[in-house]
Formats: structure tokens, C-alpha cells, sequence
């Protein structure tokens, strides 16, 4: 819906902003909040498959957090942008080097297995308080999760984000996946 889409740009490029505005010495103090107060919480089991994502533009960095989960025994993956429409997920081992992939972001390159999430840490733009996602407006996640529901797998979604970044509503298109969790450096939430 056109309405629809250009206030989901309003609203990106709004929350966007705050996001940048943030210093350096709060986000690695966000990052660093997470992982040691709430990562425990996200209860990530032994032989789970869990994607991360290597952070672009001012996101919040998950790395801490995937350490421990990798530690734990959790297998680690890395979205990698396949073309304009498509994202999968390689398996991202300790010390493995990764390869830039497009928009900023590295991955592992295409001799590293390709995995299917149990687990999802999501990137976002902004989300509200019934677990709706702003994304970059790409569609990527989106169109990702609706392939593995169609397969019958249905990964656990939980976004990773500053807690600026929560919106008083996002607008809710049929495509939209919502979060299960949020995690920002004030806590985990459930929706
Ligand atoms: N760290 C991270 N990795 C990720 C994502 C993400 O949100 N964060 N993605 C989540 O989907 C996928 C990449 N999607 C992206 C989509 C758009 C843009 C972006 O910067 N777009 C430009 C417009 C580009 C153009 O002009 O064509 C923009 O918004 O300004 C970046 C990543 C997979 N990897
Ligand atoms: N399951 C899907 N099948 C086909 N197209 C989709 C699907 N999900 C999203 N799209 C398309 O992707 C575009 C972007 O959607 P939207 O604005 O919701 O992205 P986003 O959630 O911000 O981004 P992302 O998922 O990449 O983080 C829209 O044009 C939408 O029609």
C-alpha cells in the first residue's frame, strides 16, 4: 500500500537518525549490557543454530553476545545477500575470515555450509510494543522467514536493537513477520 510505505520511510528515517545519534562509548556499553546482564535470559541451547549479523551503519554491535552463544555451543551464522530479493545463512566458525558482501556487511564466503536458523537475532530500524519490525525497506527478513514458515520450520525471532529505537507504533503490512522477544541494553521483552 503506497500510504502505508512511505510512512514506514518517515518513520525509518526518523528513528534512524536517533540511532546515529548515539555515541560511540553508549553503544559498546549497550552491547557489552547485553550480553552480560540478558543473553543468559535468551536461554540459546547447545547444537542451536543461531544467526547473528555483522553490524552496518549504526546498529547495535551482537558480536559479545555470539561469543557466548558460540562458547555455549551454539552454531553462529551470518546473513549473506544473495541478490536483491534473496538472503541465506552460512555458518560462521571462530577466527573464520569473513568476506564483504554487499551494503557494508561481511559474511563467510561460499565454501561455508549454509544453515537454516532455530534461532534469529534481527537486525531492525525500529520496532514497537506489539513486536513489529521496521526493517531497511529491503524486505530481505521478511521474505526469508515466510520461505522457512512455507517449509514448515519456524525459527524463534528475536530483534537486537538500542532501546531508542522503539517507535509508539509501526505500521503492520500482511508481510510482516512480528518478533517473539526484543533485547535492548534495558532488558529483555516478550510480545
Ligand atoms: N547488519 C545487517 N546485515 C544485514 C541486514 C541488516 O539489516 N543488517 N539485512 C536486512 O535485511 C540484509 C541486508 N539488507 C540491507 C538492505 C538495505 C540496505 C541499505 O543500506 N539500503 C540503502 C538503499 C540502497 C539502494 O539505494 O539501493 C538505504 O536504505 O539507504 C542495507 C542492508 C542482510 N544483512
Ligand atoms: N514474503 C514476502 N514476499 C514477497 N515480497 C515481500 C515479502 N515480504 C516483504 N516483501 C516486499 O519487500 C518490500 C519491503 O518490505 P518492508 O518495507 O516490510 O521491509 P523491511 O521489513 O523494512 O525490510 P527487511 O525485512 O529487509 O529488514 C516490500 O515491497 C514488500 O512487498
Amino acid at each position: 500500500m503506497p500510504s502505508s510505505l512511505t510512512e514506514k520511510q518517515i518513520l525509518r528515517n526518523a528513528v534512524l537518525a536517533k540511532r546515529d545519534a548515539l555515541t560511540p562509548d553508549f553503544r559498546d556499553k549497550a552491547a557489552r549490557t547485553i550480553a552480560e546482564n540478558y543473553a543468559d535470559d535468551l536461554n540459546i541451547q547447545s547444537g542451536q543454530v543461531v544467526s547473528g549479523f555483522w553490524p552496518i551503519r549504526s546498529e547495535i554491535d551482537p558480536r559479545p553476545v555470539l561469543n557466548m552463544f558460540r562458547e555455549r555451543g551454539a552454531l553462529i551464522c551470518l546473513p549473506v545477500i544473495l541478490n536483491k530479493t534473496q538472503i541465506c545463512f552460512r555458518f560462521w566458525q571462530e577466527d573464520q575470515a569473513l568476506v564483504p558482501c554487499g551494503f557494508g556487511t561481511m559474511a563467510p564466503d561460499q565454501t561455508a555450509p549454509t544453515l537454516r536458523p532455530d534461532v534469529m537475532l534481527m537486525p531492525l530500524a525500529g520496532f514497537d510494543k506489539s513486536g513489529h519490525r521496521l526493517g531497511y525497506g529491503a524486505g530481505y527478513y521478511d521474505r526469508y522467514i515466510s520461505n522457512l514458515h512455507n517449509q514448515g520450520h519456524f525459527p524463534e525471532l528475536i530483534g537486537f536493537a538500542f532501546s531508542c529505537q522503539e517507535l509508539p507504533s509501526v505500521p503492520d503490512e500482511q508481510h510482516d513477520v512480528p518478533l517473539e522477544k526484543i533485547v535492548t541494553e534495558n532488558g529483555l521483552r516478550f510480545f
